[in-house]
């Protein structure tokens, strides 16, 4: 099943802005980055894909549904994580989230049950008889992905989920995505105008840019593999670190990893010879891609 796809979508406000030009894209399901500068495009995207607005012309399907046909049927399908702060400060995360339950539908007790499911899901089971208005930035935003997820949608469509958090606090709700579209099998829309922040956890990409498509594809298919091989281990970087240079290997650390250029097959030999000399844990060996914002260097999608 294409989980979305439009066929020359445009979009224009008062016939003068051109929100999305000529739009064409088949997406299959899995974790989907749709980066653009800001004022791209991409949350008019969104709110047509959920059909709260009508395409100006061209055509769009999500899971196999019309949302300019059938809107009700894609919302029940379909959560919606706006970019704003739509939350209600006085209500606690149990109540605000079964209120948008019994929103779409859900009979009370299914509601509540399913609310503090969601609510269990993003991390915040203990803290949902709190009220919202003292929750933290962080907090806020896994409140709003609660809600989007309370009705047990096939997709989620996300604006922005990272917006005003700290490096911590972005890392957090990426892992959070990456974890809600794997363990639970869900599509994520995931919109974001910091495409080294998307890269990380999506399967494929659509980059628009002044509402036309630069790329879509996935992300495996957007990078190539370089001659640099990527080494974690769990502790011991130093250790291994010198150990490798010894060998012949000059490895370069690179956050929690080493970057060790690959001269030939016995380079891999090498380092697995020296981490298991050392009886380190490996995490991870293997060579290291092109990241994908390089694609897009001349282009205004943020880097980060
Ligand atoms: N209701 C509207 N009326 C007129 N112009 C609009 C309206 N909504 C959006 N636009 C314009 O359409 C273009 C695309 O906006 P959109 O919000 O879809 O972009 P975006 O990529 O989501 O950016 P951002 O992250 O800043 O929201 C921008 O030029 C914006 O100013």
């Amino acid at each position: 099943m294409t989980l979305i796809a439009t066929q020359a979508l445009t979009k224009t406000y008062g016939g003068r802005v051109t929100a999305l030009a000529d739009l064409t894209v088949s997406v299959e399901p899995g974790i989907v980055g749709l980066v653009g500068a800001n004022g791209a495009g991409k949350s008019t995207l969104i709110k047509i894909l959920l059909g709260l607005l009508a395409p100006t012309s061209g055509s769009v399907r999500v899971l196999d549904l019309d949302p300019t046909t059938d809107a009700a049927a894609v919302r029940a399908r379909v959560g919606y994580m706006p970019e704003h702060d739509s939350l209600s400060p006085d209500l606690s995360a149990a109540e605000f989230v079964t209120h948008l339950g019994r929103m779409s539908g859900l009979p009370r007790t299914a509601a509540r049950e399913r609310a503090s499911e969601a609510l269990r899901h993003v991390g915040l089971y203990e803290e949902r008889y709190r009220q919202i208005g003292g929750y933290s930035t962080g907090m806020k935003q896994r409140v709003k992905l609660a809600q989007a997820l309370v009705h047990d949608p096939d997709l989620l469509l996300l604006d922005e989920p990272t917006n005003g958090l700290d490096p911590a606090g972005r890392d957090a709700m990426l892992a959070l995505i990456q974890r809600i579209g794997t363990e639970f099998g869900i599509s994520v829309v995931v919109c974001s105008h910091l495409l080294g922040e998307v890269e990380r956890i999506c399967d494929s990409l659509i980059a628009i840019d002044a509402g036309r498509l630069l790329r879509s594809d996935n992300i495996s298919a957007m990078t190539t593999v370089t001659d640099v091989l990527a080494v974690e281990v769990s502790e011991g970087l130093d250790e291994l670190a010198a150990r490798l240079d010894m060998l012949g290997l000059t490895a370069r650390r690179d956050g929690r990893l080493l970057l060790v250029p690959l001269e030939d097959d016995e380079t891999y030999d090498r380092i697995l010879t020296a981490v298991a000399e050392l009886d380190l844990p490996l995490h991870r060996l293997d060579q290291r891609r092109h990241r994908v914002a390089e694609l897009f260097a001349t282009r205004e999608v943020t880097h980060v």
